[in-house]
């Protein structure tokens, strides 16, 4: 297990160096879920990339520090971990809070962002209202009481019939993130919007939305592209917010036909 301390918050992370000259592909998680949703993903990337994946503070075995967070708390944890991890720059995929932390990242340090994938995100997410009363709720009633509607969220009704042992697991795995963690997160994407700073981005840029993504359905996830220049958008078949772990096969042919195209690393056809 690799933990370090950046900014007086502890990250839980995992760094697998790949040897000389295989370019860096950093995984940001999204809200409510932690490391463990990129298993499958960089379990297959790890023959031709290094990769580093991290719980966002106040998720999975990361610290809390002080919550409400706001987008460049979060911003500042990566930025730490990877000059921690000696990274010159990295290839960061983030997935909807995470996409926000990865255009974060490249607003302040876009000389460290060589490419970025930004999956089921956008550069704003939601509106005051609706992340208010999540919060509200999960205050009131704990994390276990948004469960079932979040589920539907992030995974496509197929995958509810047919994977009931897996989603139970991503249950489990969002109902016990702390509750200040999440709230605090939740917080941070209402107030985040890179509406103006997405239209500066100037490094190759995949955009993924899951077909059925309840939370940032392909329609936004298009707008954004459609902000970025040059950016590409792309549909994953069969999936709601999650598609790496529901459609994880198809999620990184995706990315090994984008960045190979890109020679950023790798090869399609692996
Ligand atoms: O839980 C959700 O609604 C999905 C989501 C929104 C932001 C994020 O990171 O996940």
């Amino acid at each position: 297990m690799q933990f370090t301390d950046i900014g007086g918050v502890t990250l839980h992370y995992e760094y697998r160096e790949g040897g000389p000259g295989k370019p860096l592909i950093v995984f940001a998680n999204s809200l409510g879920t932690d490391f463990r949703i990129w298993r499958e993903v960089v379990d297959d990337l790890a023959a031709d990339f290094s990769t580093l994946c991290y719980d966002m503070r106040g998720h999975g075995l990361s610290g809390l520090g002080a919550p409400p967070y706001t987008i460049a708390d979060h911003v500042a944890d990566l930025s730490g971990l990877l000059d921690f991890v000696g990274a010159r720059d990295g290839i960061v995929c983030g997935l909807s809070v995470g996409g926000l932390v990865a255009q974060g990242l490249y607003a302040i340090r876009p000389e460290i962002v060589r490419a970025l994938i930004l999956c089921d995100t956008a550069h704003k997410i939601g509106t005051a209202e609706t992340w208010n009363a999540r919060v509200d709720t999960v205050r009131r009633s704990g994390i276990d009481a948004i469960a079932d509607g979040v589920m539907k969220l992030w995974f496509t009704p197929s995958f509810h019939a047919e994977k009931p042992a897996l989603l139970a697991g991503c249950r489990a795995m969002l109902a016990r993130q702390p509750v200040e963690g999440y709230t605090g997160t939740c917080a941070s994407v209402r107030d985040a919007d890179h509406t103006e700073a997405v239209g500066r981005i100037n490094v190759p840029t995949l955009c993924i939305a899951g077909d059925q993504d309840g939370s940032t359905p392909p329609p936004l996830v298009r707008s954004m592209a459609d902000l970025i220049p040059g950016a590409e958008f792309e549909i994953i078949e069969g999936a709601g917010h999650i598609p790496c772990v529901e459609q994880p096969v198809q999620f990184v042919a995706r990315i090994r036909e984008f960045l190979a195209r890109k020679q950023l690393g790798g090869h399609a056809d692996a």
